[in-house]
């Protein structure tokens, strides 16, 4: 396998050949079924403590967007839950796939959404830098959001906007003054479990902490449909009469999947998906708040 991606030649059923932990015994994403997951009384609320200032740029790394924050100094943390000690935010970054059907990458009894979001902190309480961190089975924190198709997302626009600077693989732009609380969902109720990185080098030392509630994304598909729907009625060809801008915005998960997984100098290819599929639970427990 040349270099792991999400295509047939290289993608998650590959992975293995490079990363023998692929088959280890706490792996991500899974299946969530709810039934089987546990109450835990021990369990408190999530306590995310962002500052806007810790933002500093986006960038497309070609496996996926992030935002990546300043994570030199305890400005921006995540504390609760099922955590000991402080987590710092290190970067936020998306899954998507190339329809509205699939996209996420933990499922929830056997629904998957179509898109999602992770949160990841690593514990600066325990281990001096990320790098280290990763390497230990309590070294990070990654906080998933679930994206459900729907209205479209104003807070998210802040991202999508910005995705047209940063098409091909290796682009970054300076982006700051962001707070990543404003995706949360209302409520921070939770699943977690113990798990691992779902990219390559799939380490297991990621706690995840799974949101129950999504939030919404739009995407050209649904309002396609709306938009046809809307045009039925008025039996006009309305389409061309909306402005561009609001056009641009009915597109938000379209724009991840306009993203280029290849550089500058390569022939152009869209990453239109970035999602493992869900691995086997080998009798973890999935508690909830
Ligand atoms: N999906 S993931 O949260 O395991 C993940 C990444 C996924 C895509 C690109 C970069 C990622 C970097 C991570 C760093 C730490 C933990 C998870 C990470
Ligand atoms: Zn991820």
């Amino acid at each position: 396998m040349l270099h792991w991606g999400y295509d047939e030649h290289n993608g998650p059923a590959h992975w293995k050949e490079v990363f023998p932990v692929a088959n280890g015994d706490r792996q991500s994403p899974i299946d969530i079924k709810t039934e089987e997951t546990k109450y835990d009384p021990s369990l408190r609320p999530l306590n995310p403590n962002y500052d806007p200032a810790s933002a500093k740029i986006i960038l497309n790394n070609g496996h996926s967007t992030s935002v990546e924050f300043d994570d030199t100094v305890n400005k921006s943390v995540l504390t609760g839950g099922p955590l000991s000690g402080t987590y710092r935010l290190r970067q936020i970054h998306f899954h998507w796939g190339s329809n509205d059907e699939a996209g996420s990458e933990h499922a929830v009894d056997g629904m998957k959404y179509a898109a999602e979001l992770h949160v990841v902190h690593w514990n600066s309480e325990k281990y001096s830098s990320f790098v280290e961190a990763a390497r230990q089975s309590d070294g990070l924190a990654v906080m998933a959001v679930f994206l459900q198709i729907g209205e479209c997302n104003p807070q998210l626009n802040k991202i999508t906007d910005r995705l047209d600077t940063i098409r091909i693989k290796g682009k970054r732009a300076l982006f700051t003054n962001f707070d990543p609380s404003c995706l949360l969902p209302k409520s921070l109720d939770y699943w977690t479990y113990f798990g691992s990185l779902t990219v390559p080098p799939l380490l297991e030392s990621v706690i995840w902490i799974v949101l129950r509630e999504p939030i919404s994304v739009c995407s050209e598909q649904s309002a396609f449909v709306r938009l046809t729907a809307m045009r039925m009625d008025l039996g006009l060809t309305f389409w061309f009469k909306i402005p561009a801008s609001q056009r641009q915005d009915i597109v938000q998960l379209a724009k991840f999947r306009s993203l280029l997984s290849t550089a500058e100098d390569e022939v152009a290819c869209c990453l239109l998906r970035n999602y493992r599929p869900p691995q086997p639970l080998k009798g973890r427990e999935v508690r909830r708040n």
